[in-house]
């Protein structure tokens, strides 16, 4: 969110002259003290004070001229952070290296780009340095910008505020500026979803990955089919409109569930990129009520919320949750997770939920979820999502080994799907066990006996 204005704060440490009329007695007043110092009349010691009276009141006047001077020359734009626009703004001050007059920077470990050299030690992990407390300067199409943070402790977080201003009539060259950062941000963003995950109370991207297509998630293909065709009808033009001339809440709610590692956040994350949209992932064992609260307020429109290990929240009964009073509803607190089964249901019920949103609920234990979570307008279709079949472990050898040369892949995957029993490991695992012979398609089925029997072994144990 960015704010265009031209409106000034006072700075702390002095007052503003509040009117005009004193202007012309005080110049009247400085510049009858310049004529009597420059006279000679005066001794030196009076002379001296004259010197220290005429700096104090000059200067009061001088911040007063430079604060009407910006009141109608300078344009400003606040921008948000943890907002998209910051992130555009630093990705093109990174880029253009436009941070070199900074005095003050914040430097980071980055991530290392996919082209470069992964044997030199520097570019695995390059610095970045980016403006941070303090201005700095810098040029746009031979206009000076200034980039101005701040840092304000507000006892229980620091908050941040970040503006660039510039000196002008019009405000054209601002909005120049920040449509170029939009121009390349969404040229980075080109085939990529954002992934938020919360920090605190306010979102922060976690990264931003290669749009995943749906189809390297091996999924039984009509539960993928079915998801995939409900999507795309919820997000019609025409449903929408059907939505709204009823008045009924445009939004859309899926439960995902099944045992570890089968790829529900993988296909929610693949399904955010077919229909180019952020996904932000609340990861509620580690969040409360408030911070549930206030991530679903500052939510954008138009994104998949994802909501992991819903069976975490705590267990407050579904008979003391009243939807027609949900203020009473926040007190219900509960064991064992920190959000409670009541905010929960309000957050998906609220106001906030109610925009052109899609929510993924994921579990582990569907047995253990309260009904009301799942109910028919919180949770519109349930997603199943199973341990690998026969065909579904062929299918992962094909995708994952297949197209190399000198092997039959056809011939290789049935024997590997031969081999591993039905329903008995993750497409995690098997995905796992297949990329230590990314190169060696032959060694994944001579070796699959042993690695099945240690597996199964193993969860004998951990039974
Ligand atoms: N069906 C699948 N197809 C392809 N890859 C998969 C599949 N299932 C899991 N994987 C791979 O296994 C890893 C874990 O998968 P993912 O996190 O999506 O599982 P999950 O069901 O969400 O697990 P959990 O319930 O523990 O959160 C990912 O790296 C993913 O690529």
């Amino acid at each position: 969110m960015m704010l265009l204005g031209s409106q000034i704060p006072l700075e702390a440490g002095y007052q503003q002259l509040p009117m005009v009329e004193l202007l012309i007695p005080g110049f009247a007043i400085i510049s009858n003290m310049i004529g009597q110092i420059f006279s000679g009349q005066l001794s030196g010691c009076t002379r001296i004070l004259c010197l220290f009276v005429l700096v104090a009141l000059s200067k009061s006047y001088l911040l007063q001229l430079r604060d009407w001077f910006l009141e109608f020359f300078q344009w400003k734009i606040h921008i948000r952070p943890y907002e998209e626009t910051y992130n555009m703004v630093q990705g093109w001050i990174l880029s253009h290296k436009s941070d070199c007059t900074a005095r003050s920077v914040l430097v980071t470990i980055g991530a290392r780009q996919d082209n470069e050299d992964i044997f030199n030690a520097c570019s695995k992990k390059p610095l970045s340095y980016l403006p941070w407390e303090g201005v700095f300067y810098f040029w746009y199409k031979k206009n000076l910008l200034i980039y101005r943070t701040t840092h304000t402790d507000l006892g229980f977080r620091i908050e941040e505020k970040v503006s660039i201003s510039c000196i002008s009539r019009s405000p054209s060259i601002l909005k120049d500026f920040m449509s170029e950062c939009h121009r390349q941000y969404l040229k980075t963003l080109r085939n990529k979803t954002i992934i938020y995950k919360n920090q605190g109370n306010n979102w922060k991207i976690d990264s931003t990955v290669d749009t995943r297509p749906l189809s390297t998630v091996i999924l039984n293909e009509c539960l993928k089919e079915t998801v995939v065709k409900d999507l795309a009808k919820f997000l019609d033009p025409e449903t929408r409109r059907w939505y709204s001339d009823r008045r009924i809440p445009y939004k859309r709610g899926y439960l995902f569930y099944g045992p570890p590692g089968t790829g529900k956040t993988s296909f929610s994350i693949s399904i955010a990129g077919e229909l180019d949209m952020n996904i932000y992932i609340f990861s509620i064992p580690n969040i409360d009520d408030r911070n549930l609260e206030d991530l679903f307020a500052s939510l954008p429109e138009r994104c998949i919320a994802l909501l992991e290990d819903i069976d975490v929240i705590g267990a407050s009964s579904p008979q003391h949750f009243n939807p027609s009073e949900p203020h009473k509803n926040r007190d219900i607190r509960c064991s064992p997770g920190r959000v409670s089964l009541s905010s929960i249901l309000n957050t998906l019920d609220g106001v906030s939920s109610q925009v052109n949103r899609i929510f993924i609920l994921t579990t582990n234990h569907l047995h253990k979820l309260d009904k009301a979570i799942i109910r028919p307008g919180r949770v519109d279709m349930k997603a199943e999502f199973e341990l690998a079949s026969k065909s579904i472990a062929k299918a992962m050898f094909t995708y994952m080994l297949g197209g190399q040369e000198n092997i039959d892949t056809e011939e290789q995957s049935e024997a590997f799907a031969e081999r591993v029993p039905d329903s008995k490991f993750s497409p995690a695992e098997i995905m796992n066990y297949l990329q230590r012979y990314c190169k060696a398609p032959a060694g994944a089925v001579e070796n699959c006996g042993k690695w099945v029997d240690n597996l199964l072994e193993e969860k004998r144990m951990n039974k």
